[in-house]
């Protein structure tokens, strides 16, 4: 695609697969198919967070920390990962995403940092291509890996939902329409997540995790992820029947984020 033509989310893709292809990039970057499994298999067995979400109060806030963000900014200067991680944990949260792209100022370590101050189960948000990275991801203690349907071929994404499922990490499948939500689901994916921000625009559409609910079966985990700036929105995602709200600006630029994250979980 020419670079006039290209959008935001192609360049994260691009710089990902940049990053991928750097010599030893990860430590599991050279193995085989079958050694990254065979690795990821020893590593520890993750939590269950699809099981975090559904057995507690409904719906289930994934509290995310986010550095920064490439449509605001910076959101919260100098953020201490285990300290927001401490907040969420004592105030609520379900489960925890973190948000380790070097385009939102994140990195593994975040992750690393987290798994060390918290039991929560943890989603690793990244653009996740290949299966090197689920095994890192596992590696630094995350339980949920997020793959981004509009960025992976059906052959890829099944492939990619198999190989966590087999290191028994479970997989948000992220979609902005009903053709993505349907390709997740053939795909195996069991924790559907629509974004209400374009990735490709950054804007954001407040309904469209209401609109796009009823095209998920409530045998699926249903996540409504972004754009929730208010309890009044998040009253709105519930009522739309979403299982769980992945929700990062707005703690991450409140000012007390325990605080806030108490207020909401109390309200819903
Ligand atoms: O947040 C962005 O600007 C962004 C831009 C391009 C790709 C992804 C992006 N965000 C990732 C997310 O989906 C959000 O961090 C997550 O859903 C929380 O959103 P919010 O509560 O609106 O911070």
């Amino acid at each position: 695609m020419s670079d006039k033509g290209s959008t935001y989310l192609d360049k994260i893709l691009a710089a990902k697969r940049a990053e991928l292809a750097a010599p030893r990039a990860t430590r599991s970057g050279a193995l085989t198919d079958r050694e990254l499994l065979e690795l990821g298999a020893r590593l520890p067995r993750p939590r269950d967070f699809i099981g975090a979400l559904r057995e507690g109060p409904r719906p289930g806030i994934i509290a995310e920390f986010k550095r920064a963000s490439p449509s605001a900014g910076v959101l919260r200067e100098g953020a201490d990962a285990r300290q927001i991680a401490m907040l969420y944990a004592a105030n609520g949260a379900a489960c925890m995403s973190v948000l380790c792209d070097k385009h939102f100022q994140g990195s593994l370590d975040d992750l690393r940092s987290v798994r060390q101050s918290v039991a929560l189960p943890l989603l690793c948000k990244d653009f996740i291509l290949e299966k090197t990275q689920i095994v890192e991801a596992k590696r630094v203690g995350a339980d949920c890996v997020l793959l981004i349907v509009a960025a992976l071929p059906v052959p890829q994404l099944r492939n990619l939902i198999e190989f966590s499922h087999s290191l028994e990490m479970q997989v948000l499948c992220e979609t902005r329409d009903e053709a993505e939500i349907d390709r997740a689901m053939a795909a195996g994916g069991k924790l559907i997540g629509v974004n209400s921000r374009d990735l490709q625009t950054f804007e954001l559409d407040p309904d469209r995790a209401a609109k796009l609910r009823k095209y998920v079966p409530s045998s699926f985990t249903y996540v409504a992820e972004s754009g929730v700036r208010t309890i009044d929105d998040a009253l709105r995602l519930r009522d739309s029947g979403a299982d769980a709200l992945l929700i990062g600006s707005y703690f991450m630029t409140a000012e007390q984020p325990g605080e806030t994250l108490r207020e909401l979980v109390m309200a819903l």
